[in-house]
């Protein structure tokens, strides 16, 4: 089938984009703006020696492949930009993007993209795509990895810059102007921090109770009644200490909560801040959150591992055969039945807060109800299942 007259005409002309650097994320990011149907021109100290790039990309030096594009991405770091300064020429009045990041924070004392500006006065720098990765870029990102942010002096700049990543299918997320450029830098080296207070913490805990139990179990027991039981270092105690570190997580988890709720209801308003230890603290509940129910998970599997150890087998074969051996049979303890179930019925009282926890955070729950009565449910909930997991805990 022939294209017809009026098709071929409106045709578009494919929009050509300039890429500096054919390293790993320049030629990830070039096979992306082939895919979406962009023509790249890179920009290499050595076009005719560089490695592989994308087919159907041109290579050129940095200033021919400048001068054929309104709009250059700098795929190369930081430590190299000082061959830009010759090209000052070339790239004044270009949209130049910023992709870089640092290994660590404030090792400059400007932002990657501000020392840019520096050296090319006349180009509009954008910072953006730095979230991304080569690899995510190459595999087509992924939902967490769909956000780009942005930042940049020029409005227009930005936008250019916007309709390519929304091009490859980005969602971008603009952050200002390009004094935000550092925040936006810091971004990559921010996936930890979060978890290293809650992390530390668990850390410490196991550590801690691992060591009571092991002094108070084993060493003891060795001491004074001369019985070796080592063994149970690796499955027993281990067991002993997932459960108590797992609730007291989650009884950390859930006490800001009630603290804050009860602050917002004491001080009549919601808007107003919190001190900063609680601040943090609320920061990482979710985090904690996630560790209780690691461990949680931890002690329901080390639970039923426990049954096939030789140990149990033995001391139940033994108990069995023994009894048989004295023609005797046990007593049924009701006691212990009873402590047993409450203990289970303490678990589903407890299973039940939470769930009626996650039911008020619905949003269409929690928009029904006004804040004040919100606050109070919360901090009722919240209060009730830090009772729960200190009650299993004691
Ligand atoms: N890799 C990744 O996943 C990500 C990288 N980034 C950023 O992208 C940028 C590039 O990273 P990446 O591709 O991994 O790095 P690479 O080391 O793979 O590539 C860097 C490229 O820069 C060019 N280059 C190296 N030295 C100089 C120099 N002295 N002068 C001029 N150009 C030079 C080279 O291209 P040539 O030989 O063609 O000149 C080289 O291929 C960095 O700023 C990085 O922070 C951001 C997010 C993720
Ligand atoms: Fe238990």
């Amino acid at each position: 089938m022939s294209l017809s007259p009026l098709s071929a005409a409106a045709a578009p002309q494919q929009e050509l984009l300039c890429i500096f650097g054919t390293g790993d994320f320049g030629r990830s990011l070039g096979l992306r703006l082939l895919q979406a149907g962009y023509r790249v021109v890179y920009g290499s100290r050595r076009p005719h020696s560089c490695g592989p790039v994308p087919q159907g990309a041109q290579v050129l030096s940095h200033a021919e492949a400048a001068q054929l594009a309104s709009l250059v991405f700098l795929c190369v770091h930081r430590e190299n930009y000082d061959f830009l300064e010759a090209l000052a020429h070339q790239l004044s009045g270009k949209v130049l993007v910023d992709v870089s990041n640092n290994l660590k924070k404030n090792i400059y004392p400007e932002a990657n993209a501000e020392y840019l500006q520096k050296l090319i006065p006349r180009g509009h720098v954008v910072k953006g795509f730095n979230t991304l990765s080569a690899w995510a870029l190459q595999n087509g990102p992924s939902d967490a990895s769909r956000q780009v942010y942005m930042c940049g002096n020029s409005v227009e700049a930005k936008q250019a810059v916007a309709e390519v990543a929304t091009k490859l299918g980005l969602s971008v997320l603009d952050r200002g102007s390009l004094t935000a450029a550092r925040e936006v830098e810091d971004f990559p080296l921010e996936l930890f921090p979060e978890w290293r207070l809650p992390l530390g913490l668990t850390l410490g805990l196991t550590a801690s109770f691992y060591i009571y139990l092991l002094l108070r179990d084993v060493v003891y027991t060795y001491v004074v009644e001369g019985k070796d039981i080592s063994f149970r270092m690796m499955v027993s105690l281990a067991n002993k200490v997932f459960p108590i570190v797992s609730l007291i997580l989650l009884a950390l988890c859930y006490l800001p909560g009630v603290i804050a709720a009860f602050l917002q209801l004491y001080r009549g308003t919601k808007y107003k801040r919190f001190p900063d230890w609680l601040d943090r603290w609320m920061l990482c509940r979710k985090h904690l959150g996630l560790l209780a129910l690691g461990f949680a998970c931890l002690h329901v599997l080390y639970t039923l591992i426990i049954p096939i150890r030789y140990y149990v087998r033995f001391r139940i074969a033994e108990n069995t055969i023994s009894k048989i051996k004295e023609n005797q049979t046990s007593v049924f303890n009701t006691a212990v039945a009873w402590h047993s179930d409450s203990y289970l019925a303490v678990g589903i009282l407890g299973f039940g807060f939470y769930v009626l926890l996650g039911i008020t955070s619905l949003p269409s729950v929690s928009n029904a109800l006004s804040w004040r009565e919100f606050s109070f449910v919360q901090c009722v909930l919240k209060w009730k299942a830090v009772k729960v997991s200190v009650h299993f805990l004691l």
